[in-house]
């Protein structure tokens, strides 16, 4: 025996309809519907939230005002206020013909004249459920999409090599082992070792950062380990260091290839003992902190040539995660371009909604290599200066140096204009800093500094 179609299986179709004739003529119209009848505002509303209907088709003329449209509107502004991707098709009376493209205005789906043509109506009802059967794929591949686009929270990708780089760091988050992340500047390291944070037991707790190339070599010791009242001059109270503060959580060591031979002892010692000594004071405090750490230096090569501790090395590093360059990304150039506009905009000029084709253009073919973090300073200078709803390739500013160069007046002015915008780029790479500015631009501080005075320049 062939099994009865299950009502389950079916799509289900509302009618509100107060002639008790006219409702059992649609219900049995409706065959390969799950169709309820009802003919007030209350079970209409009832109905809806029980069995949440893809169509609806209603009457405008119910009790107590079967004549007028209020009851009808009113159902229907409460179907759009609960549910608004219900298709809902009124009926449209001779007494009120003009109500049907009212109920449009408020959000109905289609109208049918009355005296109902079961056949026409039948067509409108079908129509109307292929569309909602569409719009709800639509919804659902755009949430997948959401989701797939960004890995570890908050990692805006959909490229390959990116997604695999943070399933493994998804994978060992669990485990309390070193990670040490190896990759360009900007290439979301940072990011990478919050989302490592996050997923790892430890998320509760304190994720502490710190940016061994930003501070001097002097204080980044006193930053890490604290110090004890009286260790040194100025030392006037206790203070904890970073370490102490990662108790229980993880401790980010950034750009650890500037780490002093010094810190790299007391951070071996550290691993070692599980317990700190504040500068100046031989009390060990026992402190459980996970190591993830980052550097964009060739550390492997340090280690040959001695400049950074061999047994240090093999302690942070028990597992590493190469993170690769933006340009080897297949396709998060527009991606994460399209991301930050967005999220500029919003915060700073909403009237920007998108890229000029010609902006898009730029992007494409600039080969980026001050990765995410240029590409995140472009995008959010180019939304501040935009002046219409498109960002172009002007806004940008992304033109090679040697393009403009062929129009300089003489040479002195070619070079000046070539140093600006070598400057400026390095400037946007860095977010500003000048050490690392003067180290990619491999002039020293001074020279940096002399330059940028010269070329009134701003960090
Ligand atoms: N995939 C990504 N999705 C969204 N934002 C990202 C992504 N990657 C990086 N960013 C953003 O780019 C900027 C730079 O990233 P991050 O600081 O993590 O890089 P980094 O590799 O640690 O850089 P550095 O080596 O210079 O410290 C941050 O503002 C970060 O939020």
């Amino acid at each position: 025996m062939a099994a009865k179609p299950d009502m389950a299986d079916k799509p289900k179709l509302l009618v509100v309809e107060d002639d008790p004739g006219l409702a059992t003529q649609l219900k049995w119209a409706w065959e390969d519907f799950d169709v309820t009848c009802v003919g007030d505002r209350e079970s209409a509303i009832a109905a809806l939230r029980q069995h949440e209907p893809e169509v609806v088709t209603l009457d405008l003329g119910l009790p107590p005002d079967p004549d007028g449209t209020s009851e009808g509107f009113a159902v229907l502004d409460a179907i759009m206020a609960l549910k608004p991707d219900t298709k809902v098709i009124v009926a449209s009376g001779h007494n009120a013909p003009e109500s049907a493209m009212l109920a449009i205005g408020r959000g109905a789906y289609d109208f049918y004249r009355k005296p109902v043509k079961i056949e026409e109506l039948a067509l409108i009802v079908r129509r109307a459920l292929h569309l909602a059967g569409l719009e709800a794929e639509n919804r659902r591949l755009a949430a997948r999409a959401g989701e797939d686009a960004t890995v570890l929270g908050s990692i805006v990708t959909a490229a390959p090599e990116m997604i695999r780089c943070a399933r493994t760091v998804e994978r060992v988050a669990p485990a309390d082992v070193s990670v040490m992340l190896l990759g360009a500047s900007g290439t979301g390291k940072e990011l990478l070792a919050r989302g490592l944070h996050s997923a790892s037991l430890r998320a509760r707790a304190p994720f502490i950062a710190i940016n061994c190339a930003a501070i001097p070599e002097t204080l980044l010791e006193q930053e890490l380990f604290g110090y004890a009242e009286g260790a040194f001059e100025g030392a006037n109270s206790t203070r904890e260091g970073r370490i102490e503060m990662a108790d229980g959580g993880t401790l980010f060591l950034d750009e650890l290839g500037d780490m002093s031979a010094s810190a790299q002892a007391r951070l071996l010692r550290f691993i070692e003992n599980r317990a700190v000594e504040r500068m100046g004071s031989a009390r060990a405090i026992p402190i459980d902190a996970r190591i993830v750490c980052a550097t964009n230096r060739d550390l492997a090569a340090m280690v040959a040539n001695g400049a950074f501790r061999e047994d240090l090395y093999y302690r942070l590093a028990e597992v590493i995660v190469q993170v690769p360059p933006l340009a080897e990304r297949a396709g998060d150039v527009p991606l994460l371009a399209r991301h930050f506009l967005h999220r500029f905009a919003a915060e700073m000029n909403p009237q920007v909604k998108g890229f000029a084709a010609d902006g898009l253009a730029a992007i494409d073919s600039w080969h980026w290599p001050g990765n995410v973090r240029e590409l995140e300073n472009r995008v959010k200078r180019a939304v501040i200066m935009a002046e219409g709803r498109l960002v172009c390739a002007e806004d940008l500013d992304l033109a090679e140096p040697g393009e403009e160069l062929a129009q300089a007046l003489n040479l002195k002015a070619a070079r000046e204009q070539a140093d600006r915008k070598v400057i400026r780029h390095a400037l946007a790479r860095t977010e500003g800093n000048i050490s690392s500015t003067a180290r990619m631009l491999g002039i020293s501080r001074p020279t940096l500094y002399d330059l940028m005075k010269q070329y009134d320049l701003s960090s």
